[in-house]
């Protein structure tokens, strides 16, 4: 399947499963569905979806993703289980393009501590459940988990059993981001030289970053044959993360003079679906992160702004429109109408579907006229906090007011709507976000405990946007909430409403469940 002279890399996305794998909280199915439509129209080869086996809200996220986006192979993960197979055939049923990945781990340790399992016994569950995902779809791929420390002859065997049985793509994961370049090259190599069937199965590679040299060590295995790169948008992911997409794709093209190989990557896509993933995850990109950090395209020393006002290449080796940064030629305020407001969007790669304009521009004067200037994360920040609301939240924040007197003392009277219902409440507490807490937790009765509280700033300066991230034991669950508001305390109250909402929408599909089981039986 791969030849010396195949110059095309498969890029195969794994945000949506091992990034969203690395969350503090899972994402809604609205949440994965706006990330799958961004990350499809980057270019990716195949997208990863999620875990079908995982939960029910994970499954029918995958559903509904392979049910509506066309174009890249919609892929799930499964263990070497039947049960994770079908739940993984079932749920991608409907996609175009479909493909299972099944997994074992290959390395001594995993097998003695982890599977208590002998390599050949692990080989026959992984045939079996190879065997079993070809019912569902003739693209099946198969990882050696651990591959990076598993003996090479061992490594060798399960993958000839794995090719023999049926699979076409042969994914060969650092799992914990132990290798370096070119011992991880000549994994590949060897792998190339020894199994005699490997020609029939394109080879994958799945670096992790515990090193930092997820990206390296993904460029040393294409040198070597890998035809099939594995990472995620931003190198989200487990720990340290994953090979970063952005890097490998920008890297191939900057440097085609080194590396022969071509992508399918929609280049200019790049910095909006990164903005994008760093929202919806909630995982800041740091300023100095080669391709789509803040910093990325900055000139700071007169040398070399004087360079680059010259010849902008003196220090530019690629440059931001050619990963989709547009500069904003409009200032915009409370004086700005909807249809800027679309227009900045869209230079900012928001489709009409991916927000809602009035309800939007509502929010936008709101907050123009709280912080005079409007800016890119701004606007961004509103589409996020829309992507959280869903149609049907039987929560919403309708009033919040607050006192705190010079000792810290605070009174706060929240009013929450309850399924149509107005109820309002005063309490105090230290500080005004304790004592709106207070009063939510009168209003609502039934105990909610906040686990973890966390702020953060969207944005620069004294007028940046407030972010709050609570994690709150409610109903038998670890539930995460966020809040976005110019006040903290307002994003403090919003994140406890999320919290309600989200565990609201849980208890319903577990009601469906539960119907649909007893239906059933
Ligand atoms: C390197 C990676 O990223 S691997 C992918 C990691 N992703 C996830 O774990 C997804 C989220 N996970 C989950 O939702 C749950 O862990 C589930 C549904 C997969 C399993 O839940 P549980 O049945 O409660 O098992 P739990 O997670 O506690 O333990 C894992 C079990 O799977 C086994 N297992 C682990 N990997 C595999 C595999 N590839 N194939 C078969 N069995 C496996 C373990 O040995 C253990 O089995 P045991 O119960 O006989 O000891
Ligand atoms: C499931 C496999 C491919 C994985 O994520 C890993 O080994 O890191
Ligand atoms: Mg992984």
């Amino acid at each position: 399947m791969t030849t010396a002279t195949d110059d095309r890399i498969w890029i195969f996305d794994t945000t949506l499963r091992d990034g969203e794998q690395a969350l503090r909280a899972s994402l809604s199915k609205k949440q994965k569905i706006q990330l799958a439509e961004a990350i499809s129209r980057l270019g990716v080869d195949v997208m990863e979806l999620g875990f079908p086996a995982s939960s029910p809200g994970d499954f029918d996220a995958v559903q509904a993703i392979a049910n509506s986006i066309k174009g890249p192979v919609m892929c799930g993960l499964a263990r070497a289980v039947a049960s994770d197979i079908h739940a993984c055939g079932e749920a991608l049923k409907a996609a175009e393009r479909k493909r299972i990945h099944t997994f074992i781990a290959s390395s001594p340790l995993h097998l003695q501590y982890k599977l208590r399992k002998t390599l050949a016994e692990a080989t026959a569950q992984a045939v079996a459940s190879i065997q079993l995902a070809r019912n569902y779809t003739d693209d099946v791929e198969f990882s050696c988990e651990d591959a990076g420390r598993t003996p090479i002859d061992d490594l060798c065997y399960m993958v000839e059993h794995a090719i023999s049985a049926g699979a076409t793509t042969i994914n060969i994961p650092d799992t914990v981001g132990y290798t370096v370049p070119t011992e991880f090259a000549h994994i590949i190599s060897q792998l190339k030289n020894k199994v005699p069937n490997i020609d029939q199965a394109r080879i994958s590679v799945h670096c992790h970053n515990d090193l930092g040299l997820a990206v390296a060590n993904s460029l040393a295995a294409i040198a070597a044959g890998a035809r099939q790169i594995e990472g995620t948008v931003n190198g989200i992911g487990e720990r340290a993360g994953n090979c970063a997409l952005e890097e490998i794709a920008m890297i191939l093209a900057t440097r085609a003079d080194s590396f022969n190989y071509r992508t399918q990557i929609n280049a200019k896509e790049i910095y909006r679906t990164s903005q994008l993933v760093s929202h919806i995850c909630n995982m800041p990109i740091q300023p100095n992160k080669a391709i789509v950090g803040s910093n990325a395209f900055a000139h700071s020393s007169g040398i070399h702004q004087d360079g680059v006002l010259k010849a902008q290449n003196t220090y530019e080796i690629i440059t931001p429109e050619s990963i989709g940064m547009r500069a904003n030629q409009f200032n915009l305020t409370s004086r700005s109408g909807k249809h800027v407001i679309k227009h900045r969007l869209t230079e900012l790669g928001y489709r009409d579907q991916d927000y809602d304009l009035q309800q939007l521009y509502a929010s936008y004067i709101k907050l123009a006229d709280k912080k005079g200037q409007v800016f890119d994360y701004d606007l961004e920040a509103l589409v996020f906090e829309q992507s959280l609301q869903e149609q049907d939240d039987p929560y919403s924040l309708s009033q919040l007011t607050t006192q705190t007197d010079s000792s810290g003392q605070a009174s706060a009277t929240v009013q929450l709507t309850c399924h149509g219902q107005a109820r309002s409440y005063t309490a105090t507490g230290n500080g005004p976000v304790d004592a709106s807490y207070n009063a939510l937790q009168s209003i609502i009765e039934q105990p909610l405990e906040i686990v973890s509280y966390q702020l953060s700033a969207k944005g620069s300066g004294a007028d940046a946007l407030g972010q709050v991230d609570i994690t709150a034991s409610y109903a038998g669950q670890q539930i995460h909430g966020i809040g976005l508001a110019t006040d903290i305390v307002k994003a403090s109250a919003k994140a406890y409403v999320h919290v309600l909402n989200t565990a609201a929408r849980a208890a319903q599909v577990r009601a469906l469940k539960q119907h649909l089981q007893e239906q059933a039986s």
